[in-house]
């Protein structure tokens, strides 16, 4: 029987996935599926999230049974079906029905494929090993860098944890609250498994606790910031940071680049009533009246440790511009410690797997910046491992595996010679 709500959100997918494939990530395409409900629109995020993260694994089993390359939008649907087959437990005869029909739908081109379609998906809901096959790969241009630094053995674990995908973790603005359901990390975040609505959870509407990934939550617990510190959030938008920070009792310069991201910035503040000072600027011209006690600086960074959550940034990015970011990252750091008084400390922090933007940047730094320190991390729930020979933390997505994993991240507690 036709699910017309289903049969829309596959639809909506497909948008996505062409989407993807001019070059726009799922986020930026928030409005193309306007006409679905938002539960169809969801359910549409949904079926184009999990098709790109086992994109290369349904095309080796499609490999199998289908003889000449589909035009892309056919390969798209046929990846799409593979994956509610095989992946998400669909009904073979539902699938295969409501897909030979989108097929259809798709003009001539559709039309003519939509035999092939039926009799490839047939096979495909037979098909057999789809949980041994490999995790997708990362592309080549990261897989290598990504290897070099950490070998061969944890890129494969990382791809795993990248296929995986990521359990929501929240921020809770009273420190020791929780909501019902939710396991306590070591590290202090809350984590839900499963699918959940987000905007239907306890606490949401009086804005108790906001969405950010355990890893993410770290760098403002490395700052510590104390009750009426002065305390400036370099690259601050959406603000996941910006809210610990204001939460904490800080007074908080928010700086950010973007007026769309600074307007996000404002609504989440706003929904869970915390106050921060918003000034959209390019933080390498943006100086204060006083000197903060503190700087946070979460860089803008190639994001690669962030695709768990976003299994369309390998299809959007081809590793051009990490040595523009670099540049970026180390400016920022010189104008940063710059701003700091003597003794003053700053957390530097990127979502990046990437040394060249964490590690390096800080031994660098460290050459450039006479009697500069990192301190140790010394926070809970953090494995001694995880604490690099200059300082810093690294933390990899195959952390916590039997947890549900971590965003990939580095961070480096600074503090200027007093
Ligand atoms: C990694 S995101 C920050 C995430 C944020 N700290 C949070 O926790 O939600 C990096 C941010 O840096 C901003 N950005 C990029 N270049 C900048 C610049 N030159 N000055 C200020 N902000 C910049 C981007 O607009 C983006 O919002």
């Amino acid at each position: 029987m036709a699910k017309p709500g289903e049969d829309k959100a596959r639809k909506g997918a497909l948008t996505l996935l062409q989407g993807v494939r001019d070059g726009l990530s799922l986020s930026d395409q928030s409005g193309a599926l306007k006409a679905l409900t938002p539960s169809e629109q969801a359910r549409a995020a949904r079926l184009a999230t999990e098709t790109l993260r086992h994109h290369a694994r349904a095309d080796l089993v499609l490999a199998n049974y289908v003889n000449r390359r589909p035009a892309p939008q056919i390969a798209d649907l046929l990846r799409l079906a593979t994956v509610e087959l095989l992946e998400l437990g669909g009904a073979a005869h539902g699938v295969v029905h409501a897909s030979v029909t989108l097929c259809r739908g798709l003009g001539k081109r559709g039309n003519a494929a939509a035999g092939m379609v039926n009799a490839v998906l047939r096979k495909v809901s037979a098909h057999q090993g789809w949980q041994d096959l490999p995790p997708q790969q990362m592309p080549n241009w990261l897989r290598g860098r990504v290897a070099a630094a950490y070998g061969n053995k944890v890129t494969t674990a990382i791809e795993s944890a990248h296929q995986n995908g990521a359990p929501l973790d929240l921020t809770m603005k009273t420190a020791g609250a929780t909501i019902p359901d939710a396991d306590l990390l070591p590290t202090g975040s809350l984590r839900l498994h499963g699918q959940v609505q987000v905007s239907g959870l306890p606490g949401f509407d009086s804005g108790d606790w906001w969405v950010q990934d355990a890893a993410a939550a770290l760098p403002v617990r490395l700052l510590a910031p104390r009750p009426d510190e002065y305390i400036a959030d370099l690259c601050a938008a959406p603000g996941g940071k910006t809210m610990q920070l204001a939460a904490a009792g800080a007074r908080v310069d928010a700086i950010d680049i973007s007026a769309a991201r600074l307007k996000r910035l404002a609504e989440n503040l706003s929904r869970c009533e915390l106050s921060a000072n918003l000034v959209q600027s390019d933080a390498l011209k943006w100086s204060p009246d006083a000197q903060p006690d503190a700087i946070l600086l979460d860089a803008p960074c190639s994001a690669t440790g962030t695709i768990r959550r976003h299994p369309d940034l390998p299809f959007l990015r081809d590793g051009k511009g990490i040595r523009e970011l670099a540049g970026l990252q180390a400016a920022l750091l010189d104008h940063a410690l710059g701003l700091l008084p003597p003794g003053g400390r700053l957390v530097y922090a990127v979502c990046s797997l990437l040394p060249d933007e964490g590690e390096a940047q800080i031994t660098a730094a460290l050459t450039r910046h006479r009697g500069l320190i990192v301190t140790q991390p010394d926070l809970p729930g953090i494995d001694r491992s995880w604490i690099t020979p200059e300082g810093g933390l690294r933390l990899r997505p195959d952390y916590w595996p039997e947890q549900g994993g971590m965003d990939g991240f580095y961070m480096a507690r600074l503090q200027k010679p007093a």
